[in-house]
């Protein structure tokens, strides 16, 4: 991400509000090209996350999945949130990964103007390179605001997406099994 400029952001944010015949000139909404330019800061900034990982000591084999991760993002379209949840799960190789940090790669990688089908291949791809694990499982459900308010304001539609790597993608009981831990999970 490069560098931010808030001062540069604040006043483009003043003149796309003028444009739009919403000049903020009330007591009330003169702060607002500030906050929408902070605002749009946070959302895409980016936490550096440090990844532990401990040695898989009991050779534990089964799935492990941290489910209903809450998610939000940015669709890059439109400049609207995308939210939802996010389910990541991993079949362990000789190492187990911390499972707070299988919520911080999703933040991290939500926090940028986004598709939600490269957000979860993205996902899916740093666990594979990173943990070296047997398999990996990410499936997000968002609901998007620039479907949902605006446009053809499909209000609470759901759009799902999946990756499935290594052995979840290939072996059918795996597969199965980790479709079925993701629907319980809703
Ligand atoms: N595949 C995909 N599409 C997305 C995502 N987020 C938003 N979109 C879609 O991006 C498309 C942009 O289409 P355009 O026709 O250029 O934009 P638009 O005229 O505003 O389209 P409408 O939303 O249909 O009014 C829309 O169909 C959005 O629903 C996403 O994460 N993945
Ligand atoms: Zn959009």
């Amino acid at each position: 991400m490069s560098s931010v400029d808030l001062a540069a952001a604040e006043s483009a944010a003043r003149a796309f509000l003028e444009a739009l015949g919403v000049p903020p000139t009330r007591p009330g909404t003169r702060d607002t090209p500030g906050r929408m330019a902070r605002a749009y800061a946070e959302l895409f900034s980016v936490e550096p996350f440090d990844v532990t990982t401990f040695p898989n000591e009991e050779g534990y084999d089964e799935l492990v999945l941290a489910a209903s991760i809450p998610m939000r993002s940015v669709c890059e379209h439109h400049l609207l949130p995308f939210r939802g949840i996010a389910h990541v799960g991993y079949l362990p190789g000789d190492r187990i990964v911390g499972l707070s940090k299988l919520a911080r790669i999703v933040e991290h990688y939500a926090a940028r103007p986004q598709v939600q089908e490269r957000l979860t291949k993205q996902v899916a791809d740093w666990l594979m390179a990173n943990l070296a694990p047997k398999g990996v499982g990410v499936v997000i459900k968002a609901e998007h605001s620039c479907m949902s308010l605006r446009g053809v304001r499909s209000l609470g539609a759901e759009t799902v997406t999946s990756t499935l790597l290594g052995t979840l993608r290939t072996d059918w009981r795996s597969r199965q099994e980790f479709m079925a831990l993701c629907g319980h999970a809703g």
